[in-house]
């Protein structure tokens, strides 16, 4: 993704680069950050000039230090990050009494619309039985993919019920029949698939289908820019995706 976001800052004119940061035992540190005058990679905040805004995607293990610098430089927080567990998610909570944060496991405006359909069809074929299924590249690290527990929980809230309380995420063995009400995750990974989601609702006779593929990881890119422009400057709290859409229709 980081890869994906110089290529398009290079020809934005709204943003300047301060800085594109990797791991400490990354092989791109000391390498150059795409075609911009003469910066490089770097493992050190300290190599980040100063900035409006953040745009995170990374890896759970870098949230500390990014929220700490965050907060330190007044900045706001675009993190599209998943696999964050309890404790991550309400750090990151807790730093957007200070800081504007906003978050989403996913960029694609499809899936801002996919998710809003599966309220819907959630709500409205509420004894269904509901399942998600999803795809992904074979270097993803993290399962379900952040994606598919926001459409989860999105249909789980919608049936006034959790995603703690209605998710089953394993099936081997003598599973016995399905548990009413649950919500039920697949997990594919293999080769360079850029992201697929697909929410399925049966019942006796008949099964709705609701799916996206992504095919470019830019879309994600772009997504994760605007959110970027429209975010800097504002105050400090949590902000949506839904939000910034709804305020660009609006
Ligand atoms: N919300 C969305 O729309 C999307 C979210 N994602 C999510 O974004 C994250 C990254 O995905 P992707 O770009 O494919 O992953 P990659 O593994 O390709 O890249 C991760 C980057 O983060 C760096 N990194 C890893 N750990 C740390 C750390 N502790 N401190 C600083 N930098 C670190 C890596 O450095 P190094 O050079 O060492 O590898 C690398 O540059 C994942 O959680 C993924 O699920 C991905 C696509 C879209
Ligand atoms: O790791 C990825 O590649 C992606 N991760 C996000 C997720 O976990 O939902 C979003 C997108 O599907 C690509």
């Amino acid at each position: 993704m980081g890869g994906a976001l110089l290529s398009l800052i290079e020809d934005d004119a709204r943003f300047a680069l301060a800085g594109a940061l990797v791991s400490a035992d990354s092989r791109r540190v000391g390498a150059p950050a795409g075609h911009h005058a003469g910066l490089r990679y770097d493992c050190d905040w300290a190599a980040v000039g100063p900035l409006d805004v953040v745009i995170d995607f990374s890896a759970p293990a870098a949230l500390p230090a990014l929220i700490e610098q965050c907060l330190a430089r007044h900045a706001a927080l675009v993190t599209g990050t998943t696999g964050f567990d309890a404790t991550q998610e309400a750090w990151l909570a807790a730093a957007a009494a200070h800081i504007p944060v906003l978050q989403a496991a996913n960029f694609s405006l499809g899936i801002a619309v996919l998710i809003r359909l599966v309220r819907e069809a959630a709500a409205a074929l509420h004894a269904w039985d509901l399942e998600i299924l999803e795809a992904h590249h074979a270097r993803k690290h993290d399962a379900p993919s952040g994606t598919a527990l926001a459409l989860g929980a999105a249909a789980a809230a919608a049936r006034g019920t959790s995603l703690e309380a209605a998710a089953v995420y394993a099936r081997q063995g003598q599973t016995g029949p399905r548990g009413p009400g649950s919500i039920g995750f697949a997990v594919i990974r293999g080769g360079d698939v850029v992201g697929e989601h697909s929410v399925q609702l049966f019942a006796a006779g008949e099964r709705l289908e609701l799916v996206h593929r992504a095919t470019d990881r830019l879309i994600f890119a772009r997504g994760a820019l605007e959110a970027a422009y429209w975010l800097a400057g504002k105050p400090a709290g949590r902000y949506t995706l839904d939000a910034l859409l709804a305020a660009r229709a609006g």
